[in-house]
């Protein structure tokens, strides 16, 4: 569950997105909204990684300002467009986020392999394709056992066949671990593989669900 309340979101003093009062139950979550709306405002302020006037609460205790660092160690965030250091691998990055996110032994195994990732894994992420970059940036928001997974355009550059992979990533850890996800997206996701998905939609400066 994440509360937001009073929440207030400005850049250089010109209000992007507010929202005075908003509940998400855990749920898979579908975030839309055309080209500025603010999904991406939206979900760097969830992530704890964003400035913001008000409060957004996880789990009715953990304020994402009073108690930042367990906040973001219980929410995952992966960006539209992943930046990471050129000359690291994609195994140093998983070593790196599995150590930061306290990821329990060998978690990374089952998504390397079912995105079949493993034979580029050990060459720097500068030389990766923008796929391959993706692919790796939805794998480090995976580990760890994180209340909530935020995924801004998880879907953008991925060959078709990675899709239902993705899907399946979702389903699964939704299904295990009942967490909670937002998904921000311009395509629609396939309604068979996840069947739950609510929609929130971000307008005219606020968010509200759509029926
Ligand atoms: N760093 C920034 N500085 C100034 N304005 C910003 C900044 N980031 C976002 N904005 C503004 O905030 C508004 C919401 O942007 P945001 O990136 O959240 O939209 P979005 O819905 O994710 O868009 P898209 O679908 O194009 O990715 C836009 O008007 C944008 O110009």
């Amino acid at each position: 569950m994440i509360q937001i309340n009073k929440f207030r979101k400005t850049y250089n003093g010109r209000v992007a997105l507010q929202i005075d009062a908003f509940t998400i139950p855990p749920g898979i979550y579908w975030v839309r909204g055309i080209n500025g709306s603010g999904k991406s405002t939206l979900l760097k302020a969830l992530a704890g990684i964003a400035h913001f006037q008000g409060d957004i609460i996880l789990a009715g205790n953990l304020n994402s300002k009073q108690q930042s660092v367990a906040y973001r160690g219980a929410v995952n965030f992966a960006e539209a467009e992943p930046v990471f250091p050129e000359f690291l691998t994609g195994n140093e990055l998983i070593h790196l986020f599995k150590k930061a996110k306290n990821a329990p032994d060998r978690q990374e195994d089952f998504y390397v392999d079912s995105m079949s990732m493993a034979s580029y894994l050990p060459d720097p992420v500068g030389t990766y394709s923008s796929g391959m970059l993706k692919k790796l940036s939805l794998v480090l928001a995976f580990l760890g056992q994180p209340a909530c997974i935020l995924l801004d355009e998880p879907l953008t550059t991925l060959d078709t066949d990675s899709l239902p992979v993705v899907y399946s990533w979702i389903a699964r850890r939704h299904h295990q671990h009942q967490t909670t996800f937002l998904l921000s997206s311009h395509q629609e996701f396939e309604g068979e593989t996840l069947p739950d998905v609510r929609k929130i939609v971000v307008e005219q400066g606020t968010i509200r669900y759509e029926p």
